[in-house]
């Protein structure tokens, strides 16, 4: 069975939701549903027929020795039928397990790639822990559903069906008894099924919820123990695994109590239908083997109710997986645009901020950009300096389309750049962010992953570049050192520089650096310094930095304070204006010499 990607529609209610889910799942593998059912059809058919069998048996008078070879013909058929049996049920289970993993791998993969193509904006409101536990647990009920549930439902649905036909045609006296019997144990059992469904979605929720909370405790190891706060943070993890279990234990109460009216009344009232039964034996008005033949009968009818009742609970649970996951599917947090290809240039890009005004969707009230307006030529290199919490690293979130302005307009190369296409644009974008990011694997895979088929003569002069060929070279196997998750076999500085390899060996038009030298010492910074001014020939260069060095470097700073441009101009301009950036520039001046005392 190959992967597919059809899409999914998000209905009114929970079943419907369940239904259109599998079947959208189902449509790509419908030859493989159908061996699924032909074999599902063969099994029950085959059970189906014993009771008829051994009626036979009994009435023919071959177990009274009137016909030997009747009876080894009889006996013989029985096997027959038992072998087919097997067969096909073998073939159900292959089928059918199959089918329920590869739907679930579909599954995943669709609601991962949606995912990923999602704004920051939606994993701002939805924790990690919580989408992961989605893209786990709830594709595992849903697995669960089309890999066994649905199966298992199906044939007891099948066998209870032909079971109750045959029952009437047995005998439709006692049928009429059975008849009674289904109704008092449905009632029941529907009121308990409608429990379980709501406390099946509570215990989903409160799994994701723990493991949002040990997914983010994990990711920050260090600053837990480092203030001592394991025996906090376990505290909280046991008090949502507590609430996890006692709703667990709770829908569990009403399953077991499912289960007992399922059975308990199935069985009570197959008794009744057994002594009535044999009254009419006794009295002449049925034959022997028409009585065994409807007790077996009954038992499939009995049996197939109960295992429905218990199946029913794991439908609810897949109902809710496929409602939470539908929910997934429907996000629409996309980024729009018309799809204009990006605009051609050899020498970086011409960029206009007009009238900017922005706030981030999750704090729609707080402004953090106002009016803004900058023009950037095309192969200029501005540094962008300001206080925290400025909004500096905003304009590359704006840039890199990650969100989108409340009104004005980014303007590249004169087009708006909500029109462009947002893969070809950020095909010309070279970002380093102020966490230096680095994938687990191995180093040459990291600088080559903005760009797989680079060669490992230019991976390596990309990181001669960015100031890290020794440290690499140091390393026992160079490029394929494996760098552990996150890169945690790296120093920070190391951390930084394989990022700022990344970006230089993707060649981009629009390079965008958010403090990325803040972690180096000052010789890796002079370093990676000279590296970003050989490369910002033939590119546009938007450098946020703290750091004098890197800001003199730049043809134009622009200072930024609460959203606005407070001034521009060179280093020198800037410096004889006395203003805000003058005062930057001062404290900047007694860091180093009160670093440079202390180093003396
Ligand atoms: N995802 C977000 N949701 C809501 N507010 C945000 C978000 N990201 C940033 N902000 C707010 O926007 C403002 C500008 O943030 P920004 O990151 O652009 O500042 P900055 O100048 O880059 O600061 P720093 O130098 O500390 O990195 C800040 O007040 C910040 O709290």
């Amino acid at each position: 069975m190959n992967q597919t990607t059809a899409p999914i529609s998000l209905p009114a209610n929970r079943f419907k939701t369940l239904g259109n889910t599998l079947t959208s799942l189902l449509k790509p593998h419908k030859a493989w549903a159908g061996a699924a059912l032909a074999a599902l059809l063969t099994g029950s058919a085959m059970s189906l027929s014993m009771p008829m069998l051994f009626r036979w048996l009994i009435d023919s008078g071959f177990l009274q020795g009137q016909h030997p070879e009747g009876l080894n013909r009889a006996f013989g058929l029985i096997l027959l039928v038992v072998f087919i049996l097997a067969v096909a049920t073998a073939c159900r289970f292959y089928l059918v397990t199959t089918l329920g993993e590869r739907i679930s791998a579909d599954l995943r993969n669709r609601v991962y790639g949606h995912l990923l193509i999602q704004r920051p904006e939606f994993f701002e409101t939805l924790k990690v822990g919580e989408v992961l536990s989605r893209l786990t647990a709830d594709t595992t009920l849903i697995q669960t559903l089309v890999g066994s549930s649905l199966s298992f439902a199906l044939r007891n649905s099948l066998t209870t069906l032909g079971g109750l036909v045959m029952l009437v045609l047995t005998s439709p006296y006692l049928s009429g008894a059975v008849l009674v019997l289904v109704v008092v144990v449905m009632v029941p059992v529907v009121v308990l099924a409608r429990r379980v469904r709501t406390l099946s979605r509570a215990s989903q929720d409160k799994l994701a919820d723990s493991s949002a909370i040990a997914q983010e405790v994990l990711n920050q190891i260090t600053t837990v123990q480092a203030f001592n706060q394991e025996g906090t943070e376990a505290a909280k993890f046991n008090a949502s695994s507590e609430r996890m279990y006692t709703t667990s234990k709770h829908r569990t109460v009403n399953r077991a109590a499912l289960l007992f009216v399922a059975i308990g009344l199935a069985f009570a009232g197959l008794v009744v239908v057994l002594w009535m039964g044999a009254k009419a034996v006794a009295n002449g008005q049925m034959s022997g083997g028409e009585l065994a033949q409807f007790v077996m009968y009954a038992a499939f009818v009995g049996g197939g109710f109960a295992a429905l009742s218990e199946v029913l609970g794991e439908f609810q649970r897949a109902a809710g997986a496929a409602e939470r996951l539908v929910e997934l599917l429907n996000l629409n947090t996309m980024i729009r645009s018309r799809g204009l290809p990006s605009p051609q240039q050899q020498g970086g890009f011409h960029i206009e901020f007009n009238h900017v005004d922005f706030a981030y969707p999750s704090a729609p009230d707080k402004s953090v950009l106002s009016d803004f307006n900058l023009t950037i030529r095309r192969g200029e290199t501005v540094a962008v300096v300001g206080p925290s919490g400025a909004g500096k690293s905003t304009l590359f979130n704006l840039l890199l389309r990650w969100y989108d302005v409340r009104s004005g307009q980014i303007l590249i190369e004169n087009t708006p750049l909500e029109h462009l296409d947002v893969t070809g644009w950020r095909e010309h974008c070279a970002y380093v962010s102020q966490e230096a990011v680095v994938f687990s694997g191995t180093l040459g895979d990291n600088v080559r992953y903005g760009k797989p088929q680079a060669s490992e003569a230019d991976v390596l002069q990309a990181l001669t570049d960015a100031a890290a060929i020794q440290f690499v070279t140091r390393l026992p196997e160079g490029l394929n050192t494996s760098v552990g998750e996150k890169g945690v076999r790296l120093s920070g500085g190391e951390r930084q520089r394989v990022s700022i390899a990344r970006a230089i060996l993707r060649n981009a038009g629009l390079l965008l650096l958010d403090e990325a030298t803040a972690s180096l010492d000052a010789e890796s910074e002079r370093l990676v310094q000279l590296a970003i001014e050989q490369s910002r020939h033939g590119r546009t260069t938007l450098i946020i930095a703290h750091r004098l060095a890197t800001v003199m470097a730049a043809d134009r700073i622009v200072v930024m304070n609460e959203g606005q441009i407070v001034e521009m101009g060179t280093h020198r301009e800037l410096m004889a204006r006395q203003g805000l950036y003058a005062k930057l520039a001062s404290l900047q001046f007694i860091d180093q010499k009160a670093e440079k005392h202390l180093l003396a």
